[in-house]
């Protein structure tokens, strides 16, 4: 399998702090990554890097082989890098049709020409999207009246508007209910049958969930990698989690 995403040697410093350090990462066409690691492992900072957000002292990002390294994050997401950020980022008020709608991928150009809602199959997209996020009975409710979990699905629809091939996901589960977070699980699962994710999260019964291979980081450094069940017996990882007093 060819990996969509490589890092070869990731360094940052900040100050001469260095928050990644030579981090050598790959991840599969469409594969799902969790990536776990204690506070301040690095684990936002390896994702600004990837999504150009921070730019690396050393070392390469390759996206389906191509260097990266050095883009501006609008360059990247347009390459097909799509990532959801910690907290909702939604047009209040407007309408979750109308949200889904103006992140269409090409939105602005075809809106121009004034074909947009003319076209038949970006409204079968939107629908088809409304009903993967599970909003399509509210696709007509202002997205301000939404509840926490709904909005945060709206966003995961909001990115799969735009039809990335990777999506970078940093704590979807935050802030959610037992059951919002199951649902967010369910909702990953089909997500990834068509595209590679990569999801930073520390809820470790929604990694539990999700989970396939899962790559720890601790002080900007690889730790551990392999299956749930592996990273979980990994010794170093237990060691980790247990000083920084997390429960894996
Ligand atoms: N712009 C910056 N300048 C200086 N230090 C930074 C900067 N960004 C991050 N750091 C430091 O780098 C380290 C890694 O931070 P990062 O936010 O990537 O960790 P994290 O694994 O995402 O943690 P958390 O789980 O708490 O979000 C931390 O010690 C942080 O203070």
């Amino acid at each position: 399998m060819p990996s969509v995403l490589e890092t070869q040697g990731l360094t940052v410093e900040f100050n001469g702090f260095k928050a990644v350090s030579d981090l050598n990462f790959s991840l599969e066409k469409g594969e799902l990554r969790v990536i776990l690691g204690p506070n301040g492992a690095g684990k936002t900072t390896f994702m600004d890097l990837i999504t150009g957000k921070t730019k690396p002292t050393s070392g390469n990002v390759l996206l389906n082989g191509h260097n990266i390294t050095g883009l501006e994050p609008y360059q990247i997401s347009k390459l097909g890098v799509g990532r959801k950020f910690q907290g909702p980022n939604v047009f209040d008020n407007m309408t979750v049709y109308e949200n889904i709608e103006v992140s269409m991928k090409g939105y602005y150009q075809v809106f121009k020409a004034l074909f947009y809602r003319k076209n038949q199959e970006i409204r079968d997209k939107i629908h088809e999207i409304l009903q993967r996020i599970d909003l399509l009975e509210k696709a007509h409710h202002v997205a301000v009246n939404l509840s926490h979990g709904e909005r945060q699905w709206l966003e995961i629809g909001m990115l799969l508007a735009q039809d990335p091939e990777l999506i970078i996901l940093d704590e979807p589960t935050a802030g959610m209910t037992a059951e919002e977070t199951y649902k967010t699980g369910v909702l990953i699962e089909t997500l990834f049958k068509d595209r590679s994710i990569i999801v930073v999260e520390h809820d470790m019964s929604f990694v539990r969930q999700i989970a396939r291979k899962v790559t720890v980081l601790h002080q900007g450094r690889l730790l551990a990698e392999g299956s749930l069940a592996e990273i979980e017996q990994n010794t170093k990882v237990q060691e980790v989690y247990l000083r920084e007093g997390v429960h894996a």
